[in-house]
C-alpha cells in the first residue's frame, strides 16, 4: 500500500476517534457524576432518617424522666395521668412503670398483669445496662406493627418504659424516599428492622446499587439506605440530557479540526512532491571565508522554494514539515540533483568545500551513503570536498550505525561538520558519537559578542573546546567587523555570514566567485556592526 493511501486510512480513523472522544468522555463523566449525585442523595436521606430517629429517642427518654414523678405510687392513682402522657405526646403507643419483670402500670391497659416479655412478644435483651432501647416486630396490643421500646431500670428492680410506634418512622421513611424507590431500614440495638420501600432491589449488571449504612453517635441506632439502579439510570439520563448537545458540538468541532489538520499535514507532503516535479525548488549558496588563505574556501547549499506566483516559502518552515512528514530524504535527494547540475558550471580550485545540511532521518536511511556517493561522482571532475552538516533538529537513534556510515564517507574524502553547535540538546554527545571534522558555532553565540576585549564566556569555551579537540571551527551568522575580528583573534579560521556574503542563487554565485571570491575580505577598522562587505 502506498504511504499516502496508508496516511488517508489512518486519517479517517483519527477523525472518527476525535469525534468519539468527547462522546465517550461525556458518557463516562456523566456516569460518574450520576453516581456521585445519587450517593449524595443516599447519604442525605440516611442522615435525615437518623436525625428523626434520634429526635424520637430524645422524646422517649424525656418521657421516661417525667415518669419518675409516679414512682412508688399506686397504679389506680396515676392511671389517668399515665394515659394522658401516653396519648397526648406524639409518637407514643404506650408508657408505663415496671416492677421487676412485671408491668406494674400501663397507659394502655392500666393495672395490667403482664410482663415485659409478654408486652414485647420477645424476651428483653441482656444488656447489663440500666438504660436500653430496642426495635421490635410488634407489641402485645399491636402485634403486627413495629415499635421501639425504651426502658429505664432502677437498682431496686423497679423501672419505667415507653413504646414508640414504628408507624411514625415508617411514614417518615415513606415521605423521604419511597417515591424514589429507596429501600430503607432502621434498627435500634440490632433489633427487628423497621423498613420501608420494596422488599428486594433487582440486581443490575452495570449499575449496581450500593447500600449505604449510617450509625448514630448518640444512640444505638443504625440506618441502611439502598438506591435502586433505576434511580442511577434516571440521574444519568438527566446528566446526559444536559451534556450530550455540548458533547455533540465538541465532537463536530474536534472532527473538523482534526480533518483540517490532517488535510494540511497531507498537503505539505503533497505540495513538496508537486513542487519538486515542477522544479519550484532551487539552491542558493552562501560563501564561506577562510582567514588562512584569505579568500572564499567554500559554500553552503541552502534550499529555496518559490511558488509559481513568486511567493517564497521560508526554508525553516518547509524543512521542518518535510522532516515531520517523512519527505526530507526525497527532498535532500532532489537538492543533491539540483546542486550537481549547478556545480557543472562552477570554476573553483580543487579542495573547494561544498556543504549541505543532512537531516537525521536521511543519515539513518538505507540510501544515505549511496546518495552522497552518487552526488560525489557527479561532481568528481571539480575535485571538491563535500561537507555533510549534521543538525540536532531531530534525534539520531542509532548513533553507532550513523557514525560507521560517516567514517566510511570520510575515508572517501568527505568531511563531517556539526551545525548550529550548542543550540540542540545533544551537542556534547554528538562530539563523542560522531567522527567530526568541523564544528559550526551557532549565530546566537556570535550575536553575544560585545567588544574585542569583552569576554563572551560560552563562545570562548566552545572555541577552546574545538582547539583542544583539534576540530576546525566555523563562525556562523557573522554580521559585523567586530564579530569577524573577535573570532579571527581567537583562532576561528572559517567565517560565514552576511558580513562576508549573503546566500545567492547559482548565477550570482558564479559571477561572485570569479570576482570577490578570489579577494581577501576588507575589514573595517572601526568594527562598526552595520558595515557589510557585500
Ligand atoms: N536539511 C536541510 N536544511 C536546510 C536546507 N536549506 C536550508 N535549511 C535549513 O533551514 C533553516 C533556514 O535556512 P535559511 O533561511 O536558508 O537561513 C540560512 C542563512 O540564510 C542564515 N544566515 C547565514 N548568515 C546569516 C547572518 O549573518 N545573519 C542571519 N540572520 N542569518 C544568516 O542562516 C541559515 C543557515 O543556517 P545553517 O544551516 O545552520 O548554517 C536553517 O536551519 C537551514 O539549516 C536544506 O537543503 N536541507
Amino acid at each position: 500500500m502506498p504511504p499516502q493511501r496508508k496516511n488517508r486510512d489512518f486519517g479517517w480513523l483519527l477523525i472518527v476517534c476525535a469525534g468519539l472522544l468527547p462522546l465517550v468522555l461525556g458518557i463516562l463523566c456523566t456516569a460518574i457524576e450520576a453516581r456521585h449525585t445519587v450517593s449524595q442523595q443516599q447519604i442525605s436521606t440516611a442522615n435525615s432518617l437518623l436525625t428523626q430517629a434520634e429526635k424520637m429517642s430524645d422524646n422517649a427518654w424525656d418521657m421516661i424522666t417525667q415518669l419518675r414523678q409516679y414512682h412508688y405510687q399506686p397504679c389506680a392513682k396515676i392511671e389517668d395521668q399515665l394515659q394522658r402522657a401516653g396519648t397526648l405526646n406524639a409518637y407514643f403507643r404506650s408508657v408505663g412503670l415496671l416492677s421487676g419483670e412485671n408491668i406494674s402500670c400501663s397507659s394502655a391497659f392500666g393495672l395490667a398483669n403482664g410482663t415485659l416479655t409478654q408486652m414485647m412478644m420477645q424476651p428483653p435483651p441482656i444488656t447489663g445496662k440500666a438504660w436500653w432501647s430496642i426495635s421490635i416486630r410488634g407489641t402485645y396490643g399491636v402485634p403486627n406493627r413495629p415499635a421501639v421500646v425504651f426502658v429505664r431500670q432502677l437498682p431496686d428492680t423497679t423501672g419505667f418504659w415507653a413504646v414508640i410506634d414504628g408507624q411514625y418512622l415508617m411514614d417518615f421513611m415513606h415521605a423521604i424516599g419511597e417515591s424514589r424507590g429507596y429501600q430503607m431500614s432502621l434498627r435500634f440495638s440490632g433489633g427487628a428492622p423497621i423498613t420501608s420501600g420494596p422488599a428486594d432491589i433487582e440486581p443490575e449488571l452495570y449499575l449496581k446499587s450500593e447500600p449505604y449504612q449510617a450509625e448514630s453517635s448518640r444512640y444505638p441506632i443504625s440506618v441502611n439506605v439502598t438506591v435502586p439502579a433505576s434511580e442511577l439510570l434516571k440521574a444519568w439520563r438527566q446528566a446526559l440530557f444536559i451534556f450530550l448537545p455540548m458533547a455533540a458540538i465538541f465532537s463536530i468541532l474536534l472532527m473538523v479540526l482534526t480533518a483540517n489538520w490532517l488535510r494540511r499535514r497531507i498537503s505539505w507532503a503533497d505540495e513538496i512532491r508537486r513542487a519538486m516535479r515542477s522544479r519550484q525548488f532551487s539552491v542558493h549558496y552562501q560563501p564561506v571565508y577562510s582567514t588562512e588563505i584569505e579568500r572564499c574556501k567554500g559554500a553552503e547549499a541552502l534550499l529555496r522554494w518559490q511558488l509559481p506566483n513568486g511567493e517564497m516559502i521560508r526554508p525553516d518552515i518547509f524543512i521542518s514539515h518535510a522532516e515531520s512528514e517523512g519527505i526530507i530524504v526525497q527532498l535532500t535527494q532532489h537538492l543533491l540533483d539540483l546542486m550537481a547540475e549547478d556545480i557543472q558550471g562552477w570554476e573553483v580550485e580543487p579542495g573547494f568545500h561544498i556543504g549541505l545540511n543532512v537531516a537525521a532521518e536521511h543519515l539513518q536511511h538505507a540510501d544515505f551513503v549511496q546518495d552522497i556517493q552518487r552526488f560525489a561522482r557527479r561532481i568528481k571532475d571539480k575535485q571538491m570536498v563535500v561537507t555533510l552538516e549534521l543538525t540536532e533538529r531531530s534525534l539520531i537513534d542509532d548513533g553507532e550505525l550513523v557514525a560507521r556510515k560517516l567514517r566510511y564517507l570520510q575515508s572517501h574524502g568527505m568531511k563531517v561538520a556539526i551545525d548550529d553547535f550548542g543550540t540542540g540538546h545533544c551537542s556534547l554527545s554528538y562530539l563523542l558519537t560522531f567522527p567530526l571534522d568541523y564544528l559550526k558555532i551557532d549565530r546566537g553565540f556570535i550575536n553575544a559578542i560585545e567588544g574585542l576585549e569583552a569576554e563572551t564566556p560560552v563562545l570562548d569555551a566552545i572555541i577552546n573546546l574545538c582547539h583542544k579537540l583539534k576540530l576546525d571551527v566555523l563562525g556562523e551568522g557573522v554580521e559585523t567587523s567586530l564579530q569577524y575580528e573577535y573570532l579571527r583573534q581567537r583562532g576561528v579560521v572559517l567565517i560565514q555570514g552576511y558580513y562576508y556574503a549573503r546566500p545567492m542563487d547559482n548565477d550570482r554565485l558564479r559571477a561572485w566567485l570569479n570576482e570577490q571570491g578570489r579577494q581577501p575580505l576588507l575589514v573595517e577598522e572601526s568594527h562598526e556592526p552595520e558595515l557589510r562587505h557585500s
